[in-house]
């Protein structure tokens, strides 16, 4: 169960893997979009998992739909105001939202730069006065290569002041962590942290890349840490954070089955591991079912899932002050 006498944050959710069905029939009539469906309940099927897909990229396809209505700049404003709204529905207190300008921009055409304005501005006007807060994490979308990630790159370089960090997302297998050496160096230079997406599709060697070579200070999924002793001692003392996924990991048949989930063995070996929603809308699951289904049947018991709250808070991208802000509004309630 959530404790809510402690922060709780969701700091791996895909802006633009929440996108809500009833969202992606009114852009779609709006924009004159033919999608597959013409009423919430037959259009669900195309845009969330119903059971486990065989893959990572049969998973992914689910998204599709959501981007493919993003006919305008305002469309992309719209579904950032709209995250900010499911998270506070949900008594999120802090989100670090990721998404990735091109995937957003590249099915109508837009530019990214103009994507990545929007989602800002969304996310501001959605979060004034409001009680959550939230940051933006810049997605390079890997499955597109080295060229195109450059691009995606330099449009959220032009907005590094509304970012708190870059993620690295897609195709792990077919796009792996070594190609992208050189965008990483970019992002140490524009002084932003890095969670890469890594040991999700890939082994414990993807893991390694991505903190050795690309600077990661958080690992998204992170899944076969468990194969390696070493990396699991690494993470442990080096307080590199997993963001677990726990129903995304179902979903995507990275792991077949929760009690087999190495989360519960992270937070055992004191690696700074939370729980975390991935792509919301797709999955069909929100924070809450994460933590009152998914997280007992993987073996946490409440104490692990307070200890999760806490790692989140820990690892979160937010300075000490804001840390301390988040706390004394939580023991305010
Ligand atoms: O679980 C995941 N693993 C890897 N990549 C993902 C996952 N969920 C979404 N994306 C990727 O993130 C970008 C959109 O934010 C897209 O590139 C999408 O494919
Ligand atoms: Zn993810």
């Amino acid at each position: 169960m959530i404790n809510r006498k402690l922060p709780l944050l969701d700091i791996h959710r895909h802006l633009d893997g929440n996108v809500r069905a009833q969202t992606i029939l009114e852009l779609g009539r709006q924009f004159n979009i033919e999608l597959p469906a013409d009423n919430v309940e037959a259009l669900i099927p195309h845009v969330q998992v119903i059971d486990p897909e065989p893959n990572l990229m049969a998973f992914l396809q689910k998204l599709d739909w959501g981007v493919t209505v993003l006919g305008d700049y305002d469309a992309c404003r719209r579904i950032a105001i709209e995250n900010i709204e499911d998270a506070q529905a949900q008594g999120l207190d802090y989100v670090e939202l990721r998404f990735s300008p091109y995937y957003m921009a590249q099915s109508q055409g837009l530019h990214p730069e103009g994507v990545v304005e929007a989602v800002v501005d969304g996310i501001k006007s959605a979060t004034k006065g409001a009680n959550i807060k939230a940051n933006l994490i810049g997605i390079l979308s890997r499955t597109y290569g080295v060229k195109t990630c450059q691009k995606e790159l330099d449009a959220l370089l032009a907005f590094k002041n509304d970012l708190v960090a870059v993620d690295l997302a897609g195709d792990e297998i077919g796009f792996p962590g070594e190609l992208f050496v050189e965008h990483f160096k970019q992002v140490r230079n524009a002084y932003l942290a890095s969670t890469v997406h890594a040991g999700e599709a890939l082994g414990a060697p993807s893991i390694w890349q991505a903190i050795n070579e690309l600077g990661a200070s958080r690992i998204g999924h992170g899944v076969k840490a468990i194969e390696d002793p070493k990396l699991m001692d690494y993470l442990r003392d080096n307080r590199i954070g997993i963001e677990s996924c726990l129903t995304s990991n179902i979903q995507t048949s990275t792991v077949n089955d929760l009690t087999k989930h190495p989360l519960k063995q992270f937070l055992d070996h004191g690696i700074l591991a939370c729980i975390n929603t991935d792509d919301p809308a797709v999955e069909g699951i929100e924070i809450e079912y994460e933590y009152t289904v998914a997280a007992p049947k993987a073996g946490l018991s409440q104490a692990d899932m307070e200890k999760a709250q806490k790692n989140a808070l820990e690892i979160a991208f937010l300075s000490d002050g804001d840390k301390k802000e988040l706390l004394a509004l939580v023991s305010a309630r």
